[in-house]
This record gives structure tokens, sequence and C-alpha cells, in this order.
């Protein structure tokens, strides 16, 4: 039901690291899916939680939390390990907000201590896709951010990002579109067949999150420093060659073409001011050496958890649902 086109295997890779459950240090990573209503977002992170498709995803209200439990270090042979670094345990929150109108005024709230953004359209509504650059600006214009990059992505925004297109199943390959019968798709596509959708800039298409590695590739370069050498709490700057068109995207591309590269090294650092979206955000406790993760003082967004994966069951009690 869900086309996740890249984002599939993401999928099952997270599938694989549930698999693996050592009792160590916990961090947390802290991911925004975005935006417009009914492209399916809440179905997106239900595939991502369960391993399944949801047949009536309720309405979002305002935004919903859900925490995958992942982990991730080494364990001999994985590729994904880094070498010297025991096994430790994630916790990846993934804040589904709401792309409706009505929560156009709170939605800021929301925007806290982000370390990246899943933009989701829907592949038969074109609207959807041109608009993720206005909501690209408006996190970068509103939130705060974790380890932001030197320079930011599209419309600013200054942490990795993935663009994945929904619906595959109802969007036409000769170019004519279908319908869900979802009554918003509907009045979607018949103001797009008027002509009365202004053209406007979309979202690069060319890249995934750091290294292509999905949400570990998330967790990689935000907690192992060996992959970050020189890191400063306040300025990254990756710079990787340009990879395949797809429907998946990252603010890397974006800094790969607009500054100067920095030969060989995927993961180098430079030294910049923050980005006006930055200027409000409490430096990172640290970056290296590895250290288990303190909440800050001014991390006032509540924790909750409401994923029904047993490998979590020690964490419920710190948390609870949300659905603000
Ligand atoms: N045909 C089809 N329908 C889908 C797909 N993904 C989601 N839907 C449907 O699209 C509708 C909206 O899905 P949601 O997941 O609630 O979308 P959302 O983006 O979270 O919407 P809000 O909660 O309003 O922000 C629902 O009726 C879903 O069943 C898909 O891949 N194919």
């Amino acid at each position: 039901m869900v086309d996740l086109l890249l984002g599939r295997s993401e999928c099952l890779l997270l599938e694989i690291q549930l698999l693996k459950i050592v009792v160590n240090s916990i961090v947390e990573l802290h991911i925004n899916c975005n935006f417009c209503s009914g492209v399916g977002k809440t179905s997106l992170v239900h595939l991502i939680m369960k391993g399944s498709s949801i047949a009536r995803p309720p309405q979002t209200v305002g935004c919903t939390v859900d925490v995958k439990h992942t982990t991730y270090g080494s364990t001999g042979s994985s590729s994904s390990s880094i070498k010297g670094d025991a096994e430790r345990d994630f916790f990846v929150e993934l804040w589904d907000i709401s792309g409706h109108d009505r929560y156009k005024d709170c939605r800021s709230l929301f925007y806290s201590q982000i370390n990246g953004v899943m933009f989701v359209h829907d592949l038969s509504q074109r609207r959807t896709k041109t608009s993720l650059q206005k909501w690209a600006a408006e996190i970068a214009a509103t939130g705060t951010f974790s380890a932001p990059l030197a320079s930011g992505g599209p419309g600013g925004l200054p942490v990795p990002y993935i663009v994945i297109g929904n619906k595959a199943d109802i969007a036409s390959k000769e170019g004519t579109r279908g319908s869900s019968g979802n009554l918003v798709d509907v009045a979607r596509q018949w103001v797009e067949k008027q002509g009365l959708l202004p053209s406007s800039e979309e979202i690069p298409l060319t890249e995934s999150f750091p290294g292509g590695g999905g949400l570990l590739a998330l967790i990689r370069r935000r907690y192992f420093s060996d992959e970050l050498p020189g890191a400063t709490p306040w300025s990254t700057q990756v710079n990787r060659p340009l990879g395949q068109s797809s429907e998946i995207s990252s603010d890397e591309d974006h800094l790969y073409k607009s500054s100067s590269l920095i030969g060989g090294d995927p993961y180098k650092y430079n030294v910049l001011p923050p980005l006006p979206a930055q200027r409000n955000l409490t430096p990172p406790p640290t970056l290296y050496p590895q250290q288990p993760m303190s909440t800050p003082d001014n991390y006032n967004i509540p924790r909750f958890a409401l994923t029904s994966s047993q490998e979590i069951t020690s964490a419920r009690s710190k948390r609870m649902d949300i659905n603000v």
C-alpha cells in the first residue's frame, strides 16, 4: 500500500536491527515527518514501526510521536558497524506532524531538536510534492536542530532530510492520475486539473540520508564521532558524490552543489556561523567521544512511546502516548 521507494529497504533494515537487543546506553534521535494532509504520513510511520500497512489510519490530531528502538555499533561483521564501538541502543522518535491548516499556528511547537526530516508526498498529487519546499522553509525558520549542518538545504533546512513518494499504486505510469477515493485526494486532483496550481520550486530529489543508510546513517552521523572527525557541535558539512536520480534526496546533495568540496573524506566539517534557525540552539553535550546522552534542561517537549514492540518494554514506564 505504501510506496517507500528506496525507503522500503530502510524498513527492512530496521527490522533486522530489532533482532539484536543489547541493553546499553540509550540515546534518542528526533526526526520529523512532514507534511501535507492525507499524503500517507501516518501510514508510512505505521509501516516503519510495525512492518505492516494500516487499513484505516486515524487522522493525525496535531502531532503523533512514535518511538522506534534500534541498536547500532560493533557486532563484528555488520557493514553498519563501527570498529571498536560496543553495540548501543537507540530510540528514534518519529514525529508525525499533521499538515492540516488548522494546526498551522501550533506546528512549530513540534519543531524541536530535530535530527532529520522525512518529507512525504503523494505521487498522484503533484501539488503535494511542490509544496515540500514551503514545509522545508517553515521548519528551517521556526525549528531548533540537533547537530545542524554548516549549510542549509532547501529552504535553509540545516539537517539531513529524505523525500518519500507515496501512493505509487494510484499514480499512473502514463501520467494520468488515479484516485484513492479519499475526499482530499479527489479535491486536489480537481484543482490540479483546472490548472489552478501555481508552479513552485521543488526539493531536489537526488540523494538519501548520509551515506544512503537511512535512519541508521543519522544515528551514525549524530553519535559515532569516528565518522565525524574534527566535528564542532555547531557546524558540519558532508560532501558526497551526486547519486542517481530518484525520489530520495538529502541536504547533502545541496551542500555538494553549493559549497567547495573537501576531497576524499565523506565527512568533513567547516566552521561557519550558525544559520538563523540555529541561533536558539543549545549545543549538543558532545559529539566525541561517545557518551550516553542526557536530556538538556531546555528540552521541554514531553517524551512518549506508543509502539507495541516488545523490545522497548523497558522504556514504556518512562514514556506515554501522545496525540496532541
Ligand atoms: N492507495 C493508497 N492509499 C494510501 C496509501 N498510503 C496511505 N493511503 C491512504 O491515504 C489516506 C491518508 O493516509 P494517512 O496516512 O492518514 O495520511 P496523513 O498524511 O497521515 O494524513 P493527516 O493525518 O491528515 O496528516 C488514508 O485513507 C490511507 O489509507 C498508499 O500507498 N496507497
